[in-house]
């Protein structure tokens, strides 16, 4: 069966329907650049409601395995590939990329030109789309919910993992698993609560440290809740990752704004401001901190991307909070900017270092 993708723009890709339900579905069209990792990418929350166009023409290869899931749900809208349908090949596969989009009902369009559909969004920027398999169905008739992004996500309820040594706060805007998990391995216990718990809530839990997780939608959306995260990162060593990066931004007076096309991939380089050391790191992410913004603010810039020299990481003068907008946990993605959650473990040990500081 024939598939299409329209852009708001007017324009119209064709490819062929992979997946079962005919059903249409609409988000942001966004692009992927690394090699593998759609694993990682399908069940990362922040991809929630959008439709991924992935530019390594082997998507499914290795099918779908137990280990890679970053949560327990996938969150893209859809899913565009060059190929697709692919036979895979993997001892740990447990079945093809199709057979767990049918049973998750996200549509899958392959053949399709994804250069084309690139070059596009490059140009004319990220926007959103429809994918349906047949012409009728138009983006404007499927309306995107961007505001709530984050409440779709994010936890429930408060729940506990492991029992080290220092207990870690994760404000959850719809975090990535192996954020927790990088946390686990360093002697940590970690709780894991919904985006709109209050300070109150979160000092009677007496955590030694706070983390600001990576999330969906536009940072912005967060804003009623800043007094909140403003009182809670004052209080505790924190580290922010993503849209967590953001928010600190946020809450010391920077502002954020939208990326063209943004940066979605695994081989984004950043340097570090001081020592102008480079590295690859992974990312995902459609808004950045606007530079002059935080000018006035009591934040350093540590990280910026070679790229586009947008910034990448941030530090406050002051207090123990540190921000980064790549993914140390970088599942997919390169390894070498792991370190910087033994910083910031190094940041919550050194607590008493920083009451001196602030008295
Ligand atoms: N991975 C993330 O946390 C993404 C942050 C934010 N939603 C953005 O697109 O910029």
């Amino acid at each position: 069966m024939k598939g299409y993708l329209k852009l708001k723009n007017g324009d119209k890709f064709e490819g062929e329907w992979l997946t079962e339900s005919s059903e249409p579905a609409a988000g942001e069209v966004v692009f992927y650049t690394g090699m593998t990792g759609y694993q990682e990418v399908l069940t990362d929350p922040s991809y929630k409601g959008q439709i991924i166009v992935f530019t390594y023409p082997l998507i499914g290869n290795y099918g779908i395995n137990k280990e890679d899931f970053e949560s327990k749900v996938p969150h893209a809208a859809g899913v565009i590939v060059y190929q697709g349908n692919m036979k895979h090949s993997h001892y740990q596969a447990e079945c093809s990329l199709v057979e767990y989009l049918n049973k998750w009902n996200i549509p899958m369009l392959g053949k399709a030109d994804t250069r084309a559909i690139v070059k596009k969004i490059r140009k004319e920027g990220s926007m959103s789309g429809v994918m349906a398999s047949s012409t009728a169905a138009v983006p404007e008739l499927l309306p995107l919910n961007r505001a709530s992004l984050v409440s779709q996500v994010t936890s429930k309820e408060m729940t506990t993992y492991g029992n080290g040594r220092h207990h870690i706060v994760l404000y959850d805007f719809g975090y990535k698993r192996s954020i927790l998990d990088e946390l686990l391995s360093r002697n940590c216990k970690v709780t894991v609560v919904p985006y709109q718990t209050s300070p109150e809530t979160i000092h009677s839990l007496k955590p030694d440290g706070i983390v600001l997780s990576n999330g969906p939608g536009d940072p912005k959306s967060i804003k009623p809740f800043m007094p909140f995260i403003k009182e809670v990162i004052k209080t505790y060593p924190t580290m922010g990752i993503c849209l967590g990066h953001q928010l600190i931004a946020l809450a010391f007076g920077g502002d954020t704004e939208r990326l063209l096309f943004g940066h979605r991939g695994a081989n984004q380089p950043v340097i570090h401001m001081n020592t102008k050391r480079v590295f690859m790191t992974s990312q995902n992410h459609g808004y950045v901190v606007k530079e002059k913004s935080i000018a006035a603010a009591p934040l350093n810039v540590l990280y910026k991307n070679v790229n586009d020299g947008s910034i990448e990481g941030l530090k406050h003068k002051v207090l123990p909070i540190v921000s980064v907008q790549f993914h140390p946990e970088a599942n997919p993605g390169p390894c070498e900017s792991n370190y910087i959650f033994d910083e910031y473990m190094e940041m919550v040990k050194h607590k008493s270092g920083r009451e001196k500081a602030y008295a």
